[in-house]
């Protein structure tokens, strides 16, 4: 605390307005003689304190007073001002309360401002309220306190910093302007909503400074608990922070095992293993832990582990990771037979399993399965032996956090420990895995969400069409929507035409950055994108295929409305799959509606839920022509690319078999006839189609997509180059969409 310029300063609430005009009136003259004046005749001024007060539940702001000394007689307290500093008692004594009268007597007098800080009497920092003031202000103290450990702590830190930028000529200087800027931004915030979950001042700076004023339910109610050290399974609805529910406390516990690691003069291997179903949200975990760690004057190593770079690489990078996030397939890879590795990998603090439902059922359990066992496996290591043995009777010391925002009903009783479940196929893989997960007791079960896994400020809507059609509307519902960034789920890779790795996350990059021309982006992905995904700004999910599963529909449209904006979630349904969709969407409302006691005729009626979207046929028949010649050069090309792939493929093939490759001789040998011989015969078409001819097409297109396309709607126009929605509907009165109202697509 700089008390430097700190006068003596009292707090108290602030006046009424009666109070504030008399302040007013008194605030020029100089008060000449020594006399006792009431607590709010004395002239306060506002002190200047951090916004993060401004909402302060209890707290009224602060104001400050010169020149004026508490004087205690018996039981009441009496404020003497403007005298020379003689007969004052003030000094030492300790602060024994205050009378409610509102003018005291003269008693003594003391000039403050001839006193050093230190010779200030203790008591002039106390808050004198009265004393309903005083009950009702016990969490505003707390709140305060609090802050001023902030406070203080963040001055020692900078002040050692500044002894280290001494101590090391090498390290650049505008570091510690860069800090001090951090923490200025830091105290922007308003972090009073975090007291409660009694953080480290460090970690604060660090929450601060990515400006979240307040905690998400899920992280309120499960960051105390794993602070506690239980075992803790965790649901809430997508986009909901889940990743910091787990994040803060890891950072948390890793700057508490940094000091003590300073001091033991020993660096301890990774504290914490983050398993995700997919290298998407590994990466996403991973930058998000990265960001709350940025502000940090010494922070984790935080390694991801997944496909893309070489083993070696990734090995050496774990010898010295504090927090790994990997996919499990990889992991496994990497780690096993690297007992170093290994082994170090057996003392972590912290697993967390995260999309649980995802990473523990779908495909990834063998990899999984392995890890789990690795990490429970009696450590190899001679020195280590005692550990083990301990641990083989005591069960692992690590926590385990899992985390999801669907449950699949029966691993959820199971990983509550309760009830029986039947998985099926995967029942046998998923009670091993379960039993291999070794939660130390009974963990703890946090649903923030019972009653809806989806998000709340979600509108949900369909779109009829022709099975084949989908093309055509996707482009209507992309055309009409050209400010809002597009996220469209399809069930086959076909549609983005099997992208490698590379490929796909140079994309997801691309979808991310800002707008740059008239257009939102779009991006088309499969269900892998679906789980975790943290795109901001997603305001349209559009399901080109429906989706196969209710868990599936959840998180796919989890990826719009996150983190309290709002979005659309739009299924393409052919006639055929209207009713079954319409099924499993009520199937997720319903649900929620029977656990929130509400459930009412409109759980059965399934259209309550989905609304239908009419878009105009005739507006969409005339987008047509365009989609189809777009789909012939689309075919054309991917016909292309997958024909040079295909014809490889037998070169090699005949090579190895040391046989001659002739592909028309395989051909007219019937190789290619059977089923799907008409698919392949219009694919071979497209494949002999000539750079020539796919140049005029793509020419023809251009001109179609620089015209404009009459909506029949006054004169406005669609023009190949976006369209602007709110100047259609001017005066158009909703006609244009068709019946949208309950989904407020307008724009
Ligand atoms: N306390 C907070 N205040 C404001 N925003 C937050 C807070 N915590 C996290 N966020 C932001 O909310 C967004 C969603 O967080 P996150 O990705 O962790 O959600 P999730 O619950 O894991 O979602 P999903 O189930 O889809 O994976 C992120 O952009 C994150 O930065």
């Amino acid at each position: 605390m700089d008390i430097t310029h700190k006068k003596r300063k009292l707090a108290k609430p602030q006046p009424s307005a009666a109070q504030s005009s008399q302040k007013r009136r008194k605030t020029a003259p100089q008060i000449k003689s020594k006399r006792a004046v009431a607590l709010d005749k004395l002239q306060w001024k506002t002190v200047d304190v951090p916004e993060m007060f401004d909402d302060a539940e209890g707290f009224y702001g602060l104001e400050e007073v010169e020149g004026v000394d508490i004087v205690r007689e018996g039981d009441t307290v009496k404020f003497v001002t403007a005298a020379p500093p003689a007969s004052t008692d003030a000094s030492g004594d300790e602060f024994g309360g205050f009378d409610d009268a509102p003018e005291a007597t003269a008693a003594a007098a003391v000039d403050g401002q001839d006193m050093t800080p230190s010779e200030q009497p203790e008591e002039q920092n106390q808050t004198p309220k009265p004393k309903q003031e005083k009950e009702k202000s016990k969490t505003q103290l707390k709140k305060e306190q609090k802050k001023k450990e902030v406070k203080d702590k963040k001055e020692t830190e900078k002040a050692k910093a500044k002894v280290a930028e001494k101590d090391d000529p090498e390290l650049e200087s505008d570091v510690f302007a860069k800090l001090g800027d951090i923490e200025d931004e830091a105290e922007d915030t308003d972090l009073s909503a975090w007291v409660p979950l009694d953080l480290s001042p460090t970690i604060m700076s660090a929450i601060g400074r990515l400006k979240f004023a307040s905690p998400t339910l899920i992280q309120k109610r499960t960051i105390p608990k794993i602070l506690e050290g239980l075992d803790v399974i965790g649901k809430a609805s997508t986009g909901s922070g889940k990743t910091l529910a787990f994040g803060i406390p890891i950072v948390e516990q890793w700057l508490a095992r940094l000091e003590q690691q300073k001091k033991e003069e020993a660096r301890k291997g990774p504290i914490a293993l983050i398993l995700a179903p997919t290298r998407e949200l590994a990466h996403q975990i991973t930058n998000h832990i990265k960001e709350l760690c940025a502000g940090l004057t010494t922070g984790p190593y935080i390694c991801s582990v997944t496909g893309g770079l070489s083993v070696l690489k990734q090995q050496r990078q774990l010898e010295k990771a504090d927090i790994v996030i990997g996919t499990p397939g990889r992991l496994w890879e990497v780690m096993s037979g690297n007992s170093k590795l290994l082994n170090g990998f057996k003392q972590i603090q912290f697993l967390v399993v995260d999309e649980a439902d995802r990473l523990l059922t779908e495909g990834h359990f063998k990899e999984a399965e392995e890890i789990l066992k690795a990490l429970d496996r009696t450590v190899t290591n001679e020195d280590d032996d005692s550990d083990s043995d301990e641990e083989a009777e005591t069960g692992p010391k690590r926590q385990t956090l899992v985390f999801s925002a669907t449950f699949n009903k029966d691993l959820q009783q199971k990983l509550a420990g309760k009830g029986k479940y039947n998985l099926m196929d995967e029942k046998e893989e998923m009670e091993y895995l379960l039993k291999k997960l070794n939660f130390r007791g009974e963990p703890k079960f946090i649903d923030v969400n019972p009653v809806s896994q989806m998000a709340e400020k979600l509108k949900e809507g369909l779109v009829e069409c022709g099975a084949m059609e989908k093309d055509l509307y996707l482009y209507a519902l992309l055309m009409l929507q050209p400010t809002r960034r597009a996220l469209v789920f399809t069930n086959s890779i076909s549609i983005h035409s099997e992208m490698a790795q590379k490929a796909r996350l140079r994309s997801l990059e691309r979808f991310k950055a800002p707008k740059t021309g008239t257009h939102e982006p779009i991006l088309v992905a499969t269900d892998v994108a679906a789980r975790g995904l943290d795109i901001s700004g997603i305001e349209l999910v559009i399901h080109y295929h429906v989706p196969r599963a209710a868990d599936a529909y959840v998180h796919r449209s989890g990826r719009t409305a996150r983190a309290s904006s709002s979005g659309l979630s739009i299924m393409l349904c052919a006639p055929e799959e209207v009713v079954p969709t319409r099924r499993l969407v009520a199937k997720v409302h319903a649900a929620a509606q029977v656990k929130s006691g509400k459930s009412t005729k409109s759980s059965k009626d399934m259209g309550f839920f989905v609304r239908t979207i009419d878009i105009d046929r005739k507006l969409v028949s005339r987008l047509r022509e365009r989609v189809v010649l777009a789909k012939k050069i689309a075919d054309a090309t991917l016909a292309k690319e997958r024909g040079s792939k295909d014809e490889n493929w037998m070169k090699a093939a005949a090579e190895e078999l040391g046989v001659d490759y002739d592909s028309e001789e395989l051909e007219a040998a019937g190789k290619w006839g059977g089923r799907g011989s008409g698919r392949k015969k219009k694919e071979k078409e497209a494949k002999e189609m000539t750079k020539a001819e796919l140049g005029a097409l793509k020419a023809e297109l251009k001109m179609m997509l620089s015209q404009r396309i009459n909506t029949g709607v006054s004169e406005k126009y669609i023009t190949g180059s976006g369209v602007d929605i709110n100047e259609l509907l001017k005066g158009v009165e909703g006609q244009f969409l068709g019946r949208v109202d309950g989904l407020d697509i307008d724009v």
